[in-house]
């Protein structure tokens, strides 16, 4: 196996078909970023990289994420990044502090660990809103509980988690007893796909990486490699291999999530339960909030609907549509900025000052 297939090479070029890459190109995956500073894995070596001009001048989103693979221009002993190759899916949350931003935060990810302490921390709601944006940005959920040792039954947490009808994989675990892990790193993360772990403060993110991780592998990823070309780096990284093979992104950033909606009209196959109840109601366009003959309303009164699952869809809605608003309001604007700028140049070049 190649270097560049143990961080994901070969199930990421089956998965993205219009990969080119010139001869006189390296190509790497971005394993960590400190400021403006990118750290690739290449064949070769793990190197410290910056921005290509073309990159420079592109919007954030454009720019390398945790995940992505890139080409490379090696000088000396410092990788230039060219191009990001395309992107089988990217996760992303509204920019916080923002209200019509998106941010990306980790690239080509197969599957997300969602993350939840079986303490004072449970909070399904959370959870429905972390499984609301993941399907927003088509990434695969699996439910992680850990902190299993703190109660004595696991299985009403496990049905509520299936209560909110999005078929996710539940698994419990914990860290501290060694419960669930090896359920965890034999069947349900695979060799070659990339996961990445999201969560609150404090749900036990960086104990099950250091759980999932062998202590060489720990001691593997910080050494350099002296003989191979590229300044080579000791930085702690943020994409994991796993001694399984797979690959596991733990990054600060993936704490809490504002949603953003899938950027199509119709966000309501983003809530499977209401989806389905909908599918009932009298009228096509029914928005479920106060029209005769609504399947989710009848629903929520017969308490076949948890309120906690209605609320949270209502709550949930609003913040999409709320962004959504927001980004096109900006589109206004700077569309009538442009036309501004236009106007005063076009004016400026009749008048000749
Ligand atoms: N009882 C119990 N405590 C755990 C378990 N796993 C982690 N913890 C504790 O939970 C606390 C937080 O764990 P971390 O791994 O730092 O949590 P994190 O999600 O990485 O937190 P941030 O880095 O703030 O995002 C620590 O005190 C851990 O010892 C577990 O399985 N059971
Ligand atoms: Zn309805």
């Amino acid at each position: 196996m190649t270097q560049l297939d143990q961080y994901g090479w070969l199930h990421y070029s089956h998965s993205c078909t219009s990969i080119e890459i010139p001869q006189d190109l390296t190509v790497g995956r971005i394993v960590s970023i400190k400021g403006f500073k990118y750290y690739t894995r290449t064949e070769q070596s793990e190197m410290e990289c910056d921005l290509s001009g073309r990159l420079l001048y592109l919007t954030p989103t454009d720019h390398p994420k945790i995940g992505d693979w890139v080409t490379l221009m090696v000088y000396d002993t410092t990788g230039y990044i060219i191009s990001v190759l395309p992107r089988y899916n990217a996760l992303s949350r509204r920019n916080p502090g923002t209200t019509a931003e998106r941010q990306l935060l980790a690239a080509n990810v197969d599957a997300a660990l969602v993350v939840q302490g079986l303490d004072r921390d449970f909070n399904i709601m959370r959870l429905e809103r972390y499984l609301v944006q993941l399907a927003a940005c088509d990434v695969p959920a699996l439910v992680v509980l850990n902190k299993a040792d703190l109660v004595d039954d696991t299985q009403p947490y496990i049905d509520a988690v299936q209560n909110l009808g999005r078929q996710v994989p539940v698994l419990c675990c914990s860290t501290h007893t060694g419960m669930g892990m090896r359920a965890l790193q034999d069947e349900l993360l695979l060799p070659g796909h990339t996961y990445v772990l999201i969560g609150s403060s404090g749900v036990g993110k960086s104990s099950l990486l250091n759980a999932l991780l062998d202590e060489a592998q720990q001691a593997t990823s910080t050494t350099s490699d002296a003989n191979q070309k590229g300044r080579h780096t000791t930085t702690t990284r943020d994409l994991f291999r796993l001694p399984n093979g797979g690959l596991l992104i733990d990054t600060p950033g993936m704490r809490e999530f504002g949603v953003t909606g899938s950027g199509e009209t119709s966000s309501e196959d983003l809530f499977p339960v209401i989806h389905t109840l909908a599918a009932h109601c009298r009228f096509t366009d029914c928005r479920h909030l106060d029209e005769q003959g609504c399947a989710v309303l009848a629903a929520l009164h017969d308490g076949t609907l948890p309120d906690a699952v209605y609320d949270s869809y209502l709550k949930l809605k609003k913040e999409m549509r709320r962004f959504e608003i927001d980004v096109s309001e900006k589109k206004r604007l700077n569309k009538q900025f442009g036309k501004i700028a236009r106007e005063a140049k076009n004016h400026r070049k009749r008048f000749k000052y």
